[in-house]
């Protein structure tokens, strides 16, 4: 596995790798400072390729807290498939009292690329070396209070939840107990709906879906938000390497799903749903977004159709 730190967005523009072709898969984390997003990717990554701000000393920490937003791809190889998966870290997030310019650079962000493809679709003669970085996902991590969302998580899901598929994550899963992580979990989707906060919900067609993917998607959806716990310890257990977080009680295991969805996420994430999820992103949301920019930019198509008014 090969990790590679792009450039910050704000200090000079994203860095594109010419990625040695592996699936090009894209997952952007957002969440509160110390919500475990560092400790998530490298969970997810099985290789320590974000440095944990708790860490470094407190001067480099400081450094980081202004670098905003920060692409590392990590070549992976996952049961045969090769992925060039791009994970855009944004630290910092939601540290201060008013966090619309957080929001607005994390919009800017994810509607940068889509201008990056819609100027390569209008050349002429197109890159070769052009790399897709739209964001494919965007894990957004509810922090275990128990009180449901608060107003900053349903402001940040709906700004954004129109231009990139956004999965709500329940952090640091071990901090509640089954009961009180289920009824948190009812409490999100509650919001969710009372708010219309655009998720990606495991769509399926009734009509047109096999069985088994209705089956599929109707168990995730019924997950939602996923339980995560990370963590870059291993133990020997009963003679398997096992990921988990030690207490003086006992451990809680990251892969095990009696103690949280982070395998059925993953799962979802780097195997199952990688292809429905990039084609939402181009199908839908990256066509939403072209058509409302060139809508407001006045273009409309040549063969429309004029439409005569007699009288
Ligand atoms: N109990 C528990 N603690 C966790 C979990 N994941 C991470 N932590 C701890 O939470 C602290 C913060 O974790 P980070 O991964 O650095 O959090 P972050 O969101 O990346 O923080 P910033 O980089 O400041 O935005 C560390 O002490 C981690 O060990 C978890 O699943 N459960």
């Amino acid at each position: 596995m090969v990790a590679s730190s792009g450039a910050s967005f704000k200090s000079g523009g994203v860095r594109r790798k010419a990625a040695k072709k592996g699936l090009i898969f894209t997952i952007m984390i957002v969440g509160s400072s110390g919500s475990g997003k560092s400790t998530f990717v490298n969970t997810l990554c099985e290789s320590p390729v974000i440095l944990r701000k708790d860490h470094l000393d407190a001067e480099k920490a400081a450094v980081l807290k202004t670098v905003n937003i920060t692409p590392t791809t990590i070549e992976m190889d996952e049961d045969g498939l090769k992925l060039s998966l791009t994970v855009v870290d944004t630290p910092g997030f939601g540290d201060n009292i008013n966090n619309e310019p957080a929001f607005a650079d994390i919009l800017e962000y994810i509607e940068h690329q889509y201008e990056e493809i819609l100027s390569q679709e209008s050349r002429i003669k197109r890159n070769p070396r052009f790399q897709d970085n739209r964001v494919h996902i965007l894990l957004y991590f509810v922090q275990p209070t128990g009180h449901g969302l608060r107003e900053m998580d349903i402001e940040f899901m709906r700004t954004l939840g129109p231009r990139v598929n956004v999965i709500p994550v329940i952090s640091k899963a071990d901090s509640m107990t089954p009961q009180e992580l289920n009824a948190f979990k009812k409490k999100v989707m509650e919001d969710i709906s009372h708010y219309k906060i655009p998720i990606y919900d495991f769509p399926y067609d009734e009509d047109e879906d096999d069985e088994e993917t209705i089956e599929e998607n109707t168990e995730l959806r019924g997950l939602l938000p996923f339980s995560v716990i990370g963590s870059e310890d291993e133990i020997i257990l009963n003679g398997r390497r096992v990921r988990c977080r030690q207490y003086p009680w006992g451990i809680v295991e990251v892969d095990n799903s009696k103690h949280c969805d982070f395998s059925k996420l993953r799962y979802m994430l780097l195997s199952s749903h990688l292809h429905d999820v990039k084609d939402i992103t181009h199908d839908v949301l990256y066509e939403s977004w072209r058509t409302e920019k060139l809508s407001k930019e006045g273009h409309h198509d040549d063969d429309e159709e004029e439409v005569i008014i007699d009288g």
